[in-house]
């Protein structure tokens, strides 16, 4: 059955907003993270590993229980990097011991893609912790250097349709591959801190050679020093996943739009919010200076 949301006693908006502002604070002294792209991009992909375990077949994994705690969990290879943003939200976790960990890992999600000047992510809160024994094992996360069919069985796994697919890869306009951490390398040129659609156009827009990199995984190259992972790529080879390559990268808004949609699908699969009321949408900081 589908994990019930929890109610936080007598936690609101306002309490959720401190943790947001506590997140977009920390995000803006500590700028110089990974040659300072930031701890952005880490938090985002964090969000979505957490989430990423979910399997509908059986509603095990998912970001509800918080299992990323667990070493079993941090330790998958897949997860290699991501100590990074477990070690920026510590702090956090110690601030507000009130929150939830499956709470707390989506939230920096939602936190650092709007203060990338992403979109509004509307977020709800009431995971609760899971014990050590509901961890999901290894090997959930997809694999980089596959197709697009093999793309579309595993999302198929959360029940996500095509264009929520290609909407939700459209994150890798985000940060960089690093060969320590996935065996893919780059693109420092291209490597962003701030959402936008260009994931879509450089997909379209450079002409990319598959190259075996240092450590013998085939990606795409540019001339522009930008990268491809093969999962990406997939996206202008597979015919029905390429209209919606264009459609992004004609209409950022189209991408927001769909991205938001589908990012709430993935950080809330496998719960039941029931009538917890309606999800919260936190203001930036920029929007809380005046
Ligand atoms: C086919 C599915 C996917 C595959 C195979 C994949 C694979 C990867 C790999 C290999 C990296 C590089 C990690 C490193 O070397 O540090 C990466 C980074 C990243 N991924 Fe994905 N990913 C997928 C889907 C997603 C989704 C759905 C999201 C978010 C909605 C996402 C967000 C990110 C972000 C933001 C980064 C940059 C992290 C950083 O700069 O530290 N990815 N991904
Ligand atoms: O084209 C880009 C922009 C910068 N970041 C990425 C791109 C392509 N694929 C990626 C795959 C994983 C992480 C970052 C990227």
């Amino acid at each position: 059955a589908l994990h019930l949301a929890k109610a936080q006693d007598g936690k609101s908006l306002e309490d959720f907003q401190k943790v947001y502002n506590a997140i977009a604070e920390k995000l803006r002294d500590e700028d110089e993270f990974d040659g300072y792209i930031g701890y952005g991009p880490n938090l985002v992909r964090l969000s979505w590993h957490v989430s990423g375990t979910f399997d509908k077949n059986d509603n095990s994994g998912g970001s509800f229980g918080g299992t990323y705690r667990f070493k079993k969990e941090a330790d998958d290879p897949a997860n290699k990097g991501l100590q990074n943003a477990a070690h920026f939200l510590e702090p956090i976790a110690k601030k507000f011991p009130w929150i939830s960990h499956g709470d707390l890992y989506t939230l920096a999600g939602v936190t650092a893609l709007q203060e990338m000047q992403g979109p509004k992510i509307p977020w709800r809160p009431g995971r609760v912790d899971a014990d050590e024994k509901d961890t999901p094992e290894n090997g959930r996360l997809p694999d980089a250097s596959q197709d697009g069919s093999y793309v579309r069985h595993y999302f198929g796994r959360f029940g996500f349709t095509d264009q929520e697919i290609v909407a939700l890869l459209g994150a890798h306009c985000l940060g960089k591959t690093h060969l320590e951490n996935s065996g893919y390398e780059g693109p420092w040129g291209a490597a962003t801190n701030t959402f936008t659609n260009e994931f879509f156009v450089n997909l379209l827009n450079e002409n990319w050679k598959l190259e075996k990199n240092e450590a013998g995984n085939k990606q795409y190259n540019s001339e522009k020093g930008y990268m491809m992972l093969p999962t990406d790529y997939a996206l202008v080879q597979d015919g029905k996943f390429r209209k919606y390559v264009e459609k992004y990268a004609k209409d950022q808004d189209a991408f927001f739009e769909d991205f938001k949609s589908a990012y709430v699908k993935l950080l809330e699969n496998g719960i039941d919010f029931g009538k917890l009321g309606k999800a919260y949408v936190f203001k930036t900081l920029d929007e809380q200076d005046s």
